[in-house]
């Protein structure tokens, strides 16, 4: 076979262009050594000066190449490749064959008012929910923005999955619970046994399980904090309280979610691994939590197994009744980056929340209704940066959601609500905004904000987390962080607020923030 003659572009300046020859020898599977994907990489580097590709894109479609099957489908002589550095298509998706299957009726809600979401965003948005097959609503949250991809938008889907619209972090999520971990958690062994919860063990193999404790760096924080204010009255049921101290812990599966979307062949087994993935992610979280217990209650003998070094292998008994106390002091705990089935239609209408927004919108969306019997049906809730409103294994309404908000602002607790006016949680696609995100880059909070405040320990008065990191390289951290790198987290509230889809029962703010710089696991 011939080489293949392409040109390599920058997805945000087309003009900015290379031609590119690949040859027959290069493999379609971009996890190969000498693939197409890594030759188109390099040469994006080395000819556009592009430092960071992290996604290839096909001009005029926009289409995305996640895996071998892709590069299959589109690489041929004079197509051009985009390449982005994360930030979304840029440029209209010209008519090809997902016009057949194109849904014009696809309803959006944007969720945004006070908050400014730009117009490129906004066409972005109405693009894909008008174009990419069997969507029947998008969400944006208050905080949606192009830049940072689909971050806070949900789509309902019938029937498929749109991997691209997911993409490699797919199960990460927050716990929020009542009440050292550094480095690897004890033996493989041991951590296989935290894994085997009942039947299903969610181990991924060591590669991915040495993680398995770890918060990970980035946006991944365990933050002890206490409940400044409060509207939840105790006496029934788990919530947060005023003046209760509370451990607030964001992490996921580690990079193995990542490996996912690299890895999967069919919808069925993308699917087996996604969960597999969640599963993982909140084994983790857990875990986190066992380690932190084990440090702050050091009597307590149910946590000594949070400790390192590990002095005997872990039997099923110790490890169950660990998992089981940690159970107990879990208030809620969510996934804000995956892929959730639902039933569509449920029937009969039931007093469950899906079952009151599903009955609602069958009747206005006409799914099927020709002859008076739906069909059961599946949607597909694509959820990026946003909490499910409802605890997805009983359909009940979730009590409590944190609006995390950044190291130094509050953590708001939010109550989500279903009324008729949002189509009982339609309005929102079943979804509640993670955090508001951040307004600048890393780079440029430290570059800009370590000039604006040349003592960091102003950062850290009053009212803000103190670190538990030290070290001249986690002291970046404290500009990395900073409140002013982060959007306006009441805004976002107030969003929400206003748009009937939740209240505000109170907030929480850290005392205690950890987090790691550099990721050794
Ligand atoms: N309470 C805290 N909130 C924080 C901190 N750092 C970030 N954040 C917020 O959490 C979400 C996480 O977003 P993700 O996209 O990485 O999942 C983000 O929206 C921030 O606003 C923190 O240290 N404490
Ligand atoms: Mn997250």
């Amino acid at each position: 076979m011939p080489a293949t003659r392409i040109t390599i572009a920058l997805n945000v300046k087309q003009s900015q262009k290379a031609p590119l020859l690949l040859p027959a020898s290069a493999s379609l599977n971009p996890s190969s050594p000498n693939s197409c994907h890594f030759l188109v990489v390099k040469a994006t580097q080395s000819k556009l000066r592009l430092k960071k590709v992290s996604r290839i894109l096909v001009a005029g479609t926009g289409q995305e190449f996640c895996a071998e099957s892709g590069w299959k489908d589109a690489l041929k002589d004079d197509v051009t490749l985009l390449s982005s550095a994360s930030e979304e298509y840029v440029g209209v998706r010209k008519e090809n064959a997902l016009r057949d299957q194109a849904n014009p009726h696809c309803t959006i809600s944007i969720l945004a008012q006070r908050v400014p979401v730009d117009q490129l965003s906004i066409t972005q948005l109405e693009t894909t929910a008008h174009t990419l097959p069997r969507l029947i609503h998008a969400t944006a949250q208050p905080t949606y923005t192009l830049a940072r991809s689909f971050l806070l938008v949900q789509y309902l889907c019938q029937g498929w999955i749109h991997l691209p619209l997911i993409r490699g972090d797919i199960e990460c999520g927050m716990t929020w619970w009542l009440r050292g971990l550094e480095g690897p958690w004890r033996r493989q062994s041991d951590r296989k046994e935290w894994l085997a919860n009942g039947k299903e063990c969610s181990s991924a193999g060591e590669q991915w399980d040495s993680a398995l404790g770890t918060i990970g760096a980035g946006n991944h924080f365990a933050e002890i904090q206490v409940v400044e204010s409060s509207s939840m009255t105790s006496g029934g049921g788990l919530g947060l309280y005023e003046d209760e101290v509370v451990l607030l812990v964001h992490s996921g599966s580690r990079g193995y979610g990542g490996h996912v979307l690299e890895k999967y062949t069919s919808m069925e087994e993308y699917m087996k691994e996604h969960d597999k993935a969640c599963r993982w992610a909140k084994s983790n979280r857990d875990l986190i939590a066992l380690r932190f217990l084990s440090c702050l209650e050091p009597g307590e003998e149910t946590w000594e197994i949070g400790c390192n070094p590990p002095t005997e292998d872990l039997n099923h008994e110790i490890v169950s009744q660990a998992r089981a106390r940690i159970q107990e002091r879990k208030v809620v705990d969510i996934w804000h980056n995956n892929v959730e089935r639902i039933e569509w239609p449920l029937g009969p209408p039931s007093t469950t929340i899906a079952g009151l927004f599903l009955e609602e919108k069958t009747s206005s969306l006409s799914l099927d209704t020709d002859h008076g019997t739906p069909q059961k049906d599946y949607m597909y809730i694509h959820r990026k940066g946003a909490a499910p409103t409802y605890n997805p294994s009983t359909s009940l309404p979730l009590s409590i959601l944190p609006l995390p908000g950044s190291r130094g602002t509050p953590t708001i607790m939010l109550r989500p609500l279903f009324s008729e006016a949002t189509s009982w949680g339609f309005k929102s696609a079943l979804s509640l905004a993670h955090g508001p995100g951040r307004s600048m880059s890393r780079a440029k909070a430290l570059s800009s904000l370590s000039q604006k405040y040349k003592n960091p320990d102003v950062l850290l008065q009053p009212n803000s987390a103190s670190q538990s990191q030290g070290g001249p390289n986690e002291q970046d951290l404290v500009w990395e962080e900073a409140p002013e790198a982060y959007k306006d987290v009441y805004a976002v509230c107030d969003d929400l607020v206003r748009e009937g889809v939740a209240e505000v029962i109170g907030w929480c703010r850290a005392r205690v923030s950890y987090r790691v710089r550099n990721d050794l696991g």
